[in-house]
């Protein structure tokens, strides 16, 4: 529990060396570019306009990009913003308020933790905490969820399913653009979703510190919130680029397994999250994804087009082993997948 950089960093006025990022990944005093072609979707547009042309934009999107943002989604922004007051209250409460739910033990399907999955092991800690639990279906887990802010279940419950049917709204679009068979987003391939919700506090030297490391999202689809604080950064064309907040807006980012399924049309992009000196940070990510056994492969409708699958069959439980053996790195785990030729 004192791990948990909140816990100290207020009383330090430097970085302590086993959060400095060797010179090569840290972000150092560059001044990095905001994301120019990344589209402001609106998703209202495909119920009163012309449903075809949005959807044309999330495919665009996903192939030139992995990532899109998304306004006029559906979700209410009374919703948005009490989930976000909670967030902040639950990171804000005092820490024998939260002891119950710090652990280290990764099967636990509610945890308060700090940096990656593996603290013990890893050179460099992060420079945030989590809080990171399923949500579906939620009447399984809600009662393993935070029990204060009282209000916790409650909002986060409501917000969760929200985002869920968002998420699955933009995987029909996805399904369509790619001409791929009714229900192939089947209940197996998208019933896990996790909630992860980050607590980047400010930090006194953001040259040499990351919130999280360069990364791929090793799930089928992400929708973020983040509010209308700067951190997100993605890799386009070998250059980082910041992802600019926009009020009430969703960041939606294609997983690895999506761009397995779309025989590597869609692009999965890199990205990773830099701190800030001035004010603490905190997003809400809900990440789509599958159980351990489930085949991920690349649609059968796109193979005869395409001239072949790129990559091969393999359970989820593979592809987490894969990519924890490549410590996180998306593009060399899904080398391990690919056919050559
Ligand atoms: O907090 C953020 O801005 C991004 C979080 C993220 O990339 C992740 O949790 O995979
Ligand atoms: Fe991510």
């Amino acid at each position: 529990m004192e791990n948990l950089v909140s816990s100290w960093c207020n009383s330090v006025k430097s970085v302590p060396k086993d959060y400095v990022f060797p010179v090569d990944a840290r972000p150092g005093d560059q001044i990095v570019p905001i994301l120019t072609n990344c589209p402001v979707i609106d998703l209202e547009k495909a119920v009163s306009g012309d449903r075809n042309d949005v959807i044309r934009q999330v495919l665009q999107a996903s192939q030139d990009c992995g990532l899109f943002q998304v306004i006029n989604h559906g979700v209410s922004e009374d919703l948005i913003k009490d989930t976000m007051g909670i967030v902040k209250e639950f990171f804000d409460m005092p820490n024998e308020e939260k002891a119950s739910l710090y652990s280290l033990d990764l099967r636990k399907s509610c945890r308060l933790y700090t940096s990656s999955f593996e603290y013990a092991k890893e050179p460099i800690h992060l420079w945030r905490d989590v809080l990171k639990h399923l949500c579906h279906p939620l009447e399984e887990w809600v009662d393993l969820w935070p029990q204060r802010p009282s209000k916790y279940r409650d909002v986060v419950g409501e917000y969760s399913v929200e985002l869920r049917n968002l998420s699955l709204k933009i995987l029909e679009m996805i399904r369509e653009g790619l001409e791929l068979e009714p229900g192939y987003f089947r209940d197996e391939l998208t019933n896990v979703q996790t909630l992860l919700l980050s607590h980047y506090p400010p930090c006194p030297d953001p040259s040499l510190t990351l919130g999280i490391v360069k990364h791929s999202d090793p799930y089928i689809i992400t929708t973020l919130y983040q509010g209308n604080m700067c951190g997100l950064q993605v890799m386009k064309d070998g250059q980082w680029a910041g992802v600019e907040p926009i009020a009430n807006a969703f960041v939606v980012n294609v997983g690895q397994l999506l761009k397995v399924i779309s025989n590597g049309k869609l692009e999965s992009v890199e990205h990773r999250v830099v701190t800030n000196s001035k004010e603490p940070r905190y997003t809400i990510a809900s990440f789509i994804g599958t159980h351990s056994n489930t085949v991920i492969e690349p649609a059968k409708a796109l193979l005869e087009k395409d001239g072949g699958p790129v990559y091969r069959a393999f359970t989820y439980k593979d592809f987490l082993q894969a990519n924890r053996e490549q410590r996180g790195d998306g593009e060399a785990t899904l080398k391990v997948f690919k056919i050559k030729g």
